[in-house]
């Protein structure tokens, strides 16, 4: 079904972007159309070539591997760190790879949740993630707290956004602790990171920040902004691969506070093979660290970060503010008439880096883009996620997919489709 905008334009567009080189530098597949980056990012050549040469190092150095490989591997995790930062807006000190979302999001909850007098509860939000859920629960639990009363959910008011004025008026003097996402999960909301700190700190709450959705698409400034700590995955837009090591930061103002979950790689690293039994933690945010790094899930994203020190985080936003804009705009145009509500912010500020379609048959319309070898995600129960990457996405892949989509509504071709989700996406 061909599109009332012009082609050309995409074209245009592409030719005059800057960042259309790095393109190259990820293994696209030959007649498809990735657009699901903001749930798991590409294999970049970069990434790839830093994984085998690490599964060398270890072939040719078996234990020396540690110290003397291509990439030691004692002190990856500190290498590492320090290419996130400047993603995350904190110094190198304040930021660590290792562990996953969730178990990074428990070592945090058990360092700094600490309830006491009438402030017992933890404050959360209701378009979250589950797993920060369960995991919030689960240390309520473990504090002898009943989550039913102890976990205060903002609401939303339309299902889609949080308003910020509704998580503050819920910043009681019984809340503790505060945990929410930088951009929601589903509809793709920035919220104000440093507006919900702000009015945290006074009022004596400490606040962490989920920014799985966020880190590698947006600029942070969670040092500045004063967040208490924050934790991400790295296999979203940051291209580290299936399971790769996740982040943290810790504000460098509770350097010192001992982890909740402590063990010998949060050492300080000249004390760790001392053996002590008295752990002498590091004074960073390393001391958060717990067991031996995943180095095979960490390698890849030697390659995958250079990649973001390379363009800087402030030209990725650009391009991909640029790329969701333009996809609006043809959405407006084009798909309108078909049914489907643009279910994310429009505003540039309140924008993270993917769409959120909003239809009734969006679990089959997705399964029809797949058919045309488009890749989407469905997430219930009625959205299309879509996320045109900048570092691997084009302009013309944002017109050639809406016109898919048009020709899957005006062809009825999802009707050859359940409309039920798939396992995974
Ligand atoms: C916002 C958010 N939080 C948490 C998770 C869970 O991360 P993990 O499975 O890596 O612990 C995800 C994605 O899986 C997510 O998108
Ligand atoms: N970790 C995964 C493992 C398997 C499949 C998807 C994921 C995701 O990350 C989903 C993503 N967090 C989401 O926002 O839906």
């Amino acid at each position: 079904m061909p599109l009332t905008a012009k082609r050309e334009e995409a074209i245009e567009r592409d030719e005059q972007d800057r960042l259309a080189p790095y393109r190259n530098e990820f293994y696209l597949q030959e007649g498809s159309i990735y657009m699901d980056g903001n749930s798991l990012g590409l294999l970049s050549k970069r990434a790839e070539a830093t994984l085998l040469e690490s599964l060398a190092d270890w072939r040719e150095l078996g234990i020396d591997g540690w110290m003397k490989g291509r990439h030691p591997w004692f002190e990856l995790s500190e290498k590492l760190a320090a290419l996130n930062a400047p993603l995350v807006g904190g110094s190198a000190d304040e930021v660590m790879v290792t562990g996953s979302t969730t178990v990074n999001l428990h070592q945090l909850v058990a360092t700094f949740f600490a309830p006491s007098g009438q402030r017992t509860k933890i404050l959360a939000d209701s378009l979250t993630f589950p797993s920060d859920i369960y995991a919030l629960q689960s240390q309520l639990r473990l504090r002898g707290l009943d989550p039913a009363e102890h976990l205060v959910q903002a609401e939303s008011r339309d299902g889609r956004f949080l308003d910020e004025a509704d998580i503050i008026a819920a910043m009681t003097e019984e809340i503790a602790l505060i945990v929410l996402p930088t951009v929601l999960y589903r509809s793709g909301q920035i919220l104000d990171m440093e507006r919900l700190t702000r009015e945290a700190h006074a009022r004596g709450i400490l606040i962490g920040f989920d920014g799985c959705h966020s880190v590698g698409a947006i600029p942070h400034a969670f040092h500045d902004w004063g967040v208490d700590f924050a934790y991400w995955c790295n296999y979203k837009h940051l291209n580290g691969g299936p399971g790769t090591v996740g982040g943290l930061f810790v504000h460098e103002r509770h350097f010192g506070t001992l982890p909740g979950l402590t063990g010998w790689f949060g050492s300080r690293k000249d004390k760790q093979f001392d053996m002590d039994h008295t752990m002498t933690p590091a004074e960073n945010a390393g001391a958060f660290q717990i067991g031996t790094p995943h180095v095979l899930s960490l390698a890849p994203q030697i390659g995958a970060l250079e990649l973001f020190a390379e363009v800087g985080i402030e030209a990725v936003r650009t391009k991909s503010l640029a790329l969701t804009d333009y996809m609006m705009t043809l959405v407006d145009q084009e798909l309108t008439p078909y049914g489907f509500v643009i279910g994310n912010p429009r505003d540039d500020k309140r924008r993270g880096a993917h769409l959120s379609l909003e239809h009734p048959e969006a679990a089959r319309i997705c399964k029809a883009l797949k058919a045309h070898h488009v890749i989407p995600d469905f997430r219930a129960p009625n959205i299309v996620r879509l996320a045109p990457v900048a570092l691997y996405n084009k302009f013309e892949d944002v017109y050639e997919v809406v016109s898919i989509l048009k020709t899957i509504m005006d062809e009825k071709q999802y009707e050859q489709f359940k409309n039920e989700r798939e396992v995974v996406a």
